[in-house]
């Protein structure tokens, strides 16, 4: 379970040109929501809407400017290790070993998560097979397409059996049958009741998978909801023209949640 308050960050970022100034950038603006377990919680919003910014708050890689967040009760900044211990994160697929294999990747994530050597090449096996890996799984991730890096960087968040699980676009990459595969073991993961909080800007996935969104812009809260909820808030028919509706009305200041 994932619960979250008044989440606020921040950068510097700095400005080339005569002036050389630097300038702070807005990338989250007091966002709280919950995504329970036994739910998926589809997280929305256009680019630079802050959704990397929060998952990475929530996966106590990055630490908030104000506010704070839970996983399973355990505070991400003053508990960051049993939050850790609990999560599974798919970010990018840019923090795989280049010298190991596929599996090797996996089994080493998952001794990392305190599981035995064993139990580790057990589940590393039993993703491979899931995600259809077991052509590229003993060669080694250097050279990797990126579909098959972001299979490797899937099964590595999911090897330890994490209660809470944040996917950033985890389909990004992908081809149909992987792609299927994902949002195959989305659903899995929830019916096993685990609490799943995933970002996509494919509103097909969304509706297919989410029980409950958490719409953000400019690095606020702009709705939240069941997508029947967010579809009468909108009083549009589909959640892209929902989107755009709601995206619309921040941009002229009416939505404000
Ligand atoms: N490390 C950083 N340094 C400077 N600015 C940052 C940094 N990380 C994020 N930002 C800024 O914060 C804002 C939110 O970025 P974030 O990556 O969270 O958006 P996003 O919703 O994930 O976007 P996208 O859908 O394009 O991936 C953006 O304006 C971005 O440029």
């Amino acid at each position: 379970m994932i619960n979250a308050q008044a989440l606020g960050k921040r950068f510097m970022v700095s400005q080339r040109g005569w002036r050389r100034a630097s300038q702070e950038v807005v990338a989250l603006d007091g966002v709280g929501f919950s995504a329970a377990d036994g739910e998926i919680t589809g997280l929305l919003g256009p680019n630079g809407a802050g959704k990397t910014t929060l998952m990475r708050i929530l996966a106590t890689v990055v630490k908030p400017d104000s506010g704070s967040a839970w996983i399973d009760g355990h505070d991400v900044v003053a508990d960051a290790r049993s939050a850790r211990r609990r999560l599974g994160v798919l970010g990018d697929a840019k923090g795989l070993y280049p010298r190991l294999t596929a599996r090797e990747n996996i089994c080493y994530f998952g001794q990392l998560q305190g599981m035995e050597r064993q139990a580790a090449e057990a589940a590393a096996a039993r993703l491979i097979e899931e995600l259809g890996m077991q052509r590229i799984a003993d060669r080694s991730v250097e050279g990797f397409s990126q579909g098959e890096r972001m299979k490797t960087a899937l099964a590595r968040s999911l090897v330890h059996g994490p209660q809470t699980v944040i996917l950033d676009e985890p389909t990004n990459g992908l081809d149909i049958l992987a792609t299927r595969t994902t949002r195959e073991m989305i659903l899995a993961l929830k019916a096993r009741g685990r609490c799943v909080l995933f970002s996509s800007h494919i509103m097909q996935e969304v509706e297919a998978l989410c029980d409950r969104l958490v719409i953000v812009n400019h690095g606020r809260l702009i709705a939240s909801g069941t997508p029947t909820e967010i579809l009468d808030q909108s009083g549009r028919d589909t959640l892209e023209d929902a989107l755009m509706t709601l995206l619309g009305h921040e941009a002229e200041g009416v939505t404000r949640a």
